[in-house]
């Protein structure tokens, strides 16, 4: 009866894999984690088309990975409900931003947008640049690379990658040092725990069973005991921080912009959320609490995978990392001055590799959205409770836009080539209304980042003994085995 139902009849029109009975297409995919992308977003696109659908047992998927039909989705006010695979972040991210829907998210969205704004994120030049400088150190010790011509084989920078952002993004978001790149914390074990067991629920299949269910697991009691500590881990900072923020009231008007050192005051997103709350927006401490930790959740896997992808393009296309170091030669000098806002925006060549490393390594190579109405897309009805899948790692290898779309070249992005491309060929944060809110923290953060790692050291990778590097679409994309590169100090 299932099978003759409009529905699936419907999605079927939509060409695709041959559906198995009970499995849908579950079989087709690889077991490998890194040719899953290499088969649903290359060899099915090649096959099927820029639209095509895949049954995951019971539930249709239609996967796009057109300009056009993207723009589609993602221009559409309505379409903002996040795809199913999405639920099982929400016992650590509750209704924060990135699963919230409706009259939720629009009014989260609203009131988190001013957090991110120029001026606010100038803010944040020193924290990226102090954890630049550490990660630096950090590197040079293990590589033992501390003058120039020094080499070091073989490192895996992925980790140092991961615990600097992560360092970056518990100052910004919530106010406090964790000090992740020089000392152990719990909290960042949790944080990395939680996402491997989240990593595990999603690719094992366990994430179509109901919380209830998945709760008797022995990943799931792992996962609520972590989770436990994990909030009241940050409902402590939102505690403290709201006792801080009601004292610095009672300090005279010319105090409260000055810390005692007489520096100006760095508001984390944490005390804008609790300021927006004195000023009569009603946020519970749970709301609060979802919103940092949406933030500490999204804003640190993401940048590391986007500077690793980075560093691994600069090494393996040695002409590529020459220019981005002339153009830090120019601007720069000798100096060894910290990397300001207004050098970001000279820095024209580097923003170039990095947007072409975005589009060849997107961190975030596929997202969703469930469909709570109908819709027409590419001449074919979509019903309402499917799920739209954007491959986003597709669209960025789509020819018609980016000719010979596997090699480097970050010409693609000087202002005369990229005249005239789709807005919607390129959108490794999205676009539209429920875009990401955290692109331009991002962009400057992977800018400093980058700039200083490359001031520093000269990085290159052995393509002929290791062949290219693998990438797995986890829940951000990661390099196979890590990021083994060789580092010289310059
Ligand atoms: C290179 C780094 C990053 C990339 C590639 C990236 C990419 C994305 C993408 C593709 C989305 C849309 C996801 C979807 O529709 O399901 C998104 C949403 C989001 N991102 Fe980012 N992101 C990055 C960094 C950050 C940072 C640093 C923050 C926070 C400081 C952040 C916060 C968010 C939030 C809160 C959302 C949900 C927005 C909403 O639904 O309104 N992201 N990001």
């Amino acid at each position: 009866r299932w099978e003759n139902s409009s529905y699936v009849k419907t999605i079927d029109l939509i060409p695709g894999v041959r559906r198995k009975f009970l499995v849908g297409n579950i079989t087709a995919l690889p077991k490998e984690s890194d040719e899953v992308l290499e088969t649903a977003q290359i060899k099915w696109v090649k096959q099927y088309g820029r639209i095509l659908r895949t049954w995951i047992a019971f539930r249709p998927f239609v996967q796009i990975s057109s300009p056009v039909l993207i723009e589609k989705i993602l221009t559409s006010h309505t379409l903002i409900d996040k795809g199913k695979s999405y639920s099982i972040l929400r016992p650590w991210l509750g209704d924060g931003l990135l699963l919230a829907s409706g009259d939720k998210w629009r009014r989260s969205r609203r009131l988190l947008t001013p957090a991110f704004h120029f001026q606010i994120l100038d803010n944040f030049f020193d924290v990226f640049n102090k954890n630049a400088e550490i990660l630096c150190e950090q590197l040079a010790k293990v590589t033992k690379t501390f003058t120039p011509g020094e080499f070091a084989e073989d490192v895996d920078v992925f980790p140092f990658l991961k615990k600097c952002t992560l360092d970056i993004i518990c100052e910004a978001a919530m106010g406090i040092q964790i000090n992740a790149q020089l000392q152990d914390s719990e909290y960042i074990r949790n944080v990395h725990r939680i996402s491997e067991i989240i990593i595990e629920r999603f690719l094992s299949g366990k994430g179509m069973l109901p919380d209830w269910l998945y709760n008797l697991t022995q990943n799931g009691r792992e996962q609520n005991k972590i989770l436990k500590q994990m909030h009241d881990f940050t409902s402590k900072v939102i505690r403290e921080r709201k006792v801080e923020i009601a004292l610095e009231e009672d300090l005279p008007e010319e105090a409260k912009d000055e810390e005692i050192t007489g520096t100006k005051k760095r508001r984390a997103f944490l005390d804008l959320m609790l300021l927006a709350n004195q000023n009569g927006v009603e946020l519970s401490d749970l709301d609060i609490r979802n919103e940092v930790d949406t933030f500490m959740f999204e804003g640190h896997d993401t940048t590391a995978s986007a500077i690793v992808w980075f560093l691994y393009c600069m090494a393996i296309n040695p002409k590529h990392q020459a220019l981005v170091q002339e153009e830090l030669n120019e601007v720069f000098g000798d100096s060894n001055r910290p990397c300001t806002m207004e050098d970001t925006t000279k820095l024209k060549y580097l923003e170039c590799c990095i947007k072409e490393s975005l589009r060849l390594y997107p961190p975030v190579p596929v997202f969703s959205r469930y469909m709570t109405e109908e819709i027409e897309l590419g001449g074919y009805k979509i019903p309402t409770e499917a799920f739209v899948n954007l491959q986003i790692y597709a669209l960025h290898r789509y020819e018609e836009y980016f000719p010979e779309p596997e090699v480097f070249n970050p010409e693609r992005f000087q202002t005369n080539e990229s005249i005239g491309r789709h807005a919607f060929a390129f959108v490794p944060f999205s676009a539209g209304s429920r875009n990401c809110i955290g692109q331009r923290f991002a962009m400057f953060e992977e800018k400093v980042l980058s700039s200083t790692l490359l001031r520093r050291f000269r990085f290159s990778y052995d393509l002929g003994k290791r062949g290219p590097r693998k990438a797995i679409p986890e829940l951000v994309l990661k390099p196979k085995d890590g990021m083994p590169l060789q580092i010289v100090a310059i």
